[in-house]
């Protein structure tokens, strides 16, 4: 394939979707077992690791920075870590492509190591605020040259020792939690971050497998969490579960293709994560958890889902953190409602890998669906299970998520509908596609 070239894609399903798949690996948590497994004296065994674009540049820095990186079979990787401490100066930019979580975590883990790093990423990671982790790493000794706005590139000169600081996050940012997290375990002393509102905890879980001196307690400000530097981690067998964030696109897919039933095997349920499956289900989806189980330390199930008839909600603010990234797929499931869906407190949409309040706004409203825009989310007037009057081509905006979401929406509609550009697609789920024709979708690689 000539990755130069935008590939135009559209999914269409000619009956029910059925069967069962099994989603790749969490991408939050094959970041930091790369990341943590590099910080630990030994090797590290992975099993189920994404590999998706996002994490194979979180591999690629780590091995810049001295760290043993191999893969040994499909998701199996192996990581010899440096030590805390013992990161290496990487000799060229650190290339964190399209990915957020590598670039703010990576920040993070060089603040409190002597060396400089340059970070450079693709147009759209260029447009993203960095500000949120320069300001505390910067209180902490570091020092950062950044393109205006606090932007890519930018330039990192860490310190050691640093200097341990007591932080409350201004946004709810599990990145900047765990940017500060991991700046600590190279900090003498304690570092702590104060949430006042919960986010995803992977961080906290795999750091206390890792062997850290890390406490979360509660107080009037929000949860405090404390991580003891000069740390040692022990490597760890980690099995990475399948991703609630790519399972939800299958969850939507079937509750709105007529006669739909399929089973997601092996879906991560961290309570931090399952905020799409509580808002679906209060429209009336049917999802069922099967054989729930642990991997990893995390809570994980099989989820059937089966065609249901979806009613409109109003979408509780307070899911927002714990659904953050599913905003898009909800939005389509909301356009086959009966009713007006209102999904509002959700303003960090606007600054992911696009502006996705925008992003589909525009493309829903381009398919023939009722939208209203706000600062904070979306209201979406549905159909009431009918297909979208479809007939458009959308823009991906080099957001695999919005990509996605409108490749499920063109399973159910009357006229085509045209991602302009599926490349994006494999920044966290190159089997997207392909899961979409196993489950009984049709894929047309539409040419210009
Ligand atoms: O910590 C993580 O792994 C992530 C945190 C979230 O970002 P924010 O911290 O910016 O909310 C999420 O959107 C991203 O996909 C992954
Ligand atoms: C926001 C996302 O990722 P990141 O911030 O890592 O680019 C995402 O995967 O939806």
């Amino acid at each position: 394939m000539n990755r130069s070239e935008p590939r135009p894609l559209t999914l269409s399903a000619p009956g029910p979707l059925t069967g069962s798949l099994t989603v790749p690996g969490d991408k939050s948590i094959s970041h930091r077992s790369l990341m943590f497994g590099g910080l630990a004296v030994g090797e590290t065994h992975i099993t189920g690791l994404l590999e998706g674009e996002d994490v194979l540049a979180t591999a690629a820095a780590m091995r810049a920075m001295g760290c043993t990186v191999t893969r040994s079979g499909p998701g199996e990787w192996r990581v010899s870590g440096v030590g805390v401490g013992g990161l290496l100066q990487p000799e060229t930019a650190l290339d964190m492509g399209n990915s957020g979580t590598s670039t703010r975590l990576l920040m993070g883990l060089i603040a409190s190591h002597a060396i400089t790093a340059t970070f450079i990423g693709d147009a759209s990671l260029s447009r993203r605020p960095m500000a949120r982790v320069i300001e505390p790493l910067s209180t902490m000794g570091a020092d950062f040259t950044a393109s205006p706005g606090g932007r890519l590139p930018l330039t990192l000169r860490g310190i050691s020792p640093a200097v341990p600081i007591t932080y409350t996050l201004p946004v709810a940012s599990a990145q900047v939690k765990s940017a500060i997290l991991l700046a600590g375990l190279n900090t003498p002393g304690i570092t702590r971050v104060i949430e006042p509102v919960l986010t995803r905890d992977h961080s906290e879980r795999m750091l206390t497998g890792f062997g850290t001196d890390i406490s979360v307690e509660p107080s009037d400000q929000g949860r405090v969490i404390s991580i003891r530097g000069e740390a040692e981690l022990r490597p760890q067998q980690i099995v990475v579960p399948g991703d609630p964030s790519s399972a939800a696109f299958w969850m939507v897919a079937a509750s709105i293709v007529p006669g739909s039933d399929i089973v997601i095997r092996n879906v991560g349920l961290n309570p931090t994560r399952s905020g799409i499956a509580t808002a679906l289900r209060a429209m009336g989806a049917d999802i069922v958890e099967q054989d729930t189980r642990e991997a990893g330390g995390e809570p994980v199930a099989d989820l059937r889902v089966r065609h249901a008839p979806l009613s409109a909600i109003e979408v509780p603010h307070d899911l927002a953190p714990s659904m953050i990234d599913e905003y898009p797929a909800l939005f389509v499931a909301a356009a086959f409602a009966s009713g007006r869906t209102v999904a509002r407190g959700a303003h960090e949409l606007r600054v992911k890998e696009s502006d996705r309040i925008a992003a589909m706004a525009a493309a829903l409203g381009a398919c023939g669906v009722e939208i209203e825009e706000f600062e904070d989310g979306l209201a979406v007037t549905g159909t009431g299970g009918d297909p979208l009057p479809g007939g458009a081509r959308i823009a991906s905006l080099l957001d695999h998520r919005i990509a996605m979401s409108m490749g499920i929406a063109s399973l159910h509609a009357g006229k085509p509908i045209v991602v302009d550009d599926a490349r994006p697609i494999a920044t966290s789920y190159p089997d997207f596609t392909d899961t979409a024709i196993a489950l009984g979708a049709e894929a047309h690689w539409v040419t210009q």
